[in-house]
């Protein structure tokens, strides 16, 4: 376990879902709590950049706790994917405002989280109760209206299904209760989610300026750096808790799948990266020689648990990504080749399917062989 426990609430995704309820920012950063909560109004009447370039510099001297700290790496990351990507994918903002940039990467820096909307940032601090009775809702929207924050709340409700599930990591409880790890409410993405809607405009909202043909050299931070940063946008591929059980269940990933989840691991909260880092065990070898059938069921109902879901998400991209790019090139897309440019990469450049059918087939191999009733 990470030695320095003090970390503990803002170690654990799931604790964030319980304790993060921050909505405000001291008065002094109002200007930025307004932009980002008209963000899709300033960008379906493309104003968001006039106004974000009239913005003062502020400092971060008033903001004192971590939550605080979250919630304005929440706005400033909207404000800057809205700013990136408010002319659509043929247009893209090649600089970032000083104004904007200089305080982005201090924050940033102070938080050891990368200057763009991260997924810690944009479905872990990015809910607030709608009623008493625990309904929520989210706290900053992006374009694409229900769909956008039907998409941020499924991954909410994920992160929150798989909150028992690092809590026996974390813990000397039996392995077996993981397999209680439902992730049920990953179907409710069709429920909330528009395919048409989430490929057209969400995707792109969502994308980063890494391995992306709109932006192959990068945003230029003004003031923080002349060169161009390249930087990977927001994917679920940043989830800890998924991470966290490939690593305690030692499932193996190899190559370029492995570099990438890898490299999706530097997107998220480093006291996050550290309870990866140390969950990375000998689990299943452990496991493998011992005789005992109870053990090895378990052990394979969570790997199972862990299929399903990643069979279930395969199909969902195919509907999500695949058949509507189909769509859209079929009806002859004014975006033509160029706005295709991300249906067969995924937010970080990988080959969707590919990339999604190793992670899947690296899980199935971790299955073992159970040992005869005694
Ligand atoms: C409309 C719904 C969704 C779509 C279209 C979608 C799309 C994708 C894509 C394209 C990738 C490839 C990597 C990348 O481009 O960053 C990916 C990876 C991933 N997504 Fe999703 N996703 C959806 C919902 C979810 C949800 C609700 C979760 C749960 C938190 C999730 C968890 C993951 C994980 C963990 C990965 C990394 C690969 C793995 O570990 O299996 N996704 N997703």
């Amino acid at each position: 376990l990470p030695s320095d426990l003090s970390d503990l609430p803002r170690w654990l995704p799931f604790t964030i879902l319980f304790l993060l309820l921050q909505t405000k920012l001291p008065d002094y950063y109002e200007v930025w709590m307004d932009i980002a909560c008209n963000l899709t109004h300033l960008i379906e009447s493309r104003t968001l950049r006039d106004v974000v370039q009239k913005m003062p510099e502020l400092s971060l001297h008033h903001l004192h706790s971590h939550r605080e700290l979250r919630l304005a790496h929440l706005a400033l990351g909207v404000i800057t994917m809205g700013y990136v990507w408010q002319e659509g994918q043929m247009a893209p903002a090649q600089v970032l405002p000083r104004n904007l940039a200089v305080p982005y990467c201090l924050l940033s820096q102070k938080l050891g989280l990368p200057p763009i909307l991260v997924y810690a940032d944009v479905v872990l601090a990015n809910w607030k109760l709608k009623d008493p009775n625990g309904n929520i809702e989210v706290i900053f929207s992006l374009p694409g209206g229900e769909t956008c924050s039907g998409f941020i709340i499924v991954s909410m409700l994920v992160e929150k299904a798989a909150g028992p599930g690092i809590m026996v990591c974390t813990s000397t409880v039996p392995i077996f209760h993981i397999s209680t790890l439902r992730l049920a409410p990953v179907v409710y993405v069709t429920a909330h989610v528009d395919p048409t809607i989430f490929h057209a405009t969400l995707r792109i909202f969502l994308s980063g300026w890494r391995d992306n043909p709109m932006l192959p050299n990068g945003l230029v931070y003004e003031d923080i750096s002349d060169e161009p940063v390249l930087l990977s946008g927001g994917s679920a591929g940043q989830s800890s808790s998924i991470q966290c059980f490939d690593a305690l269940l030692c499932v193996r990933h190899y190559d370029e799948t492995a570099a990438f989840l890898a490299r999706m691991r530097e997107y998220m909260p480093a006291p996050h990266q550290r309870l990866i880092h140390s969950l990375s065990g000998s689990l299943r070898d452990f496991i493998m020689p011992c005789s005992n059938p109870d053990l090895c069921r378990s052990y394979n109902s969570c790997i199972t648990a862990l299929l399903d879901l990643r069979n279930y998400h395969i199909n969902t991209v195919a509907k999500y990504v695949l058949v509507p790019a189909h769509h859209a090139r079929l009806s002859g897309c004014p975006l033509g080749g160029v706005g295709m440019a991300l249906d067969s990469r995924g937010a970080g450049g990988s080959n969707i399917m590919g990339f999604l059918k190793t992670v899947r087939n690296n899980t199935q191999k971790a299955l073992i062989a159970e040992p005869q009733d005694m």
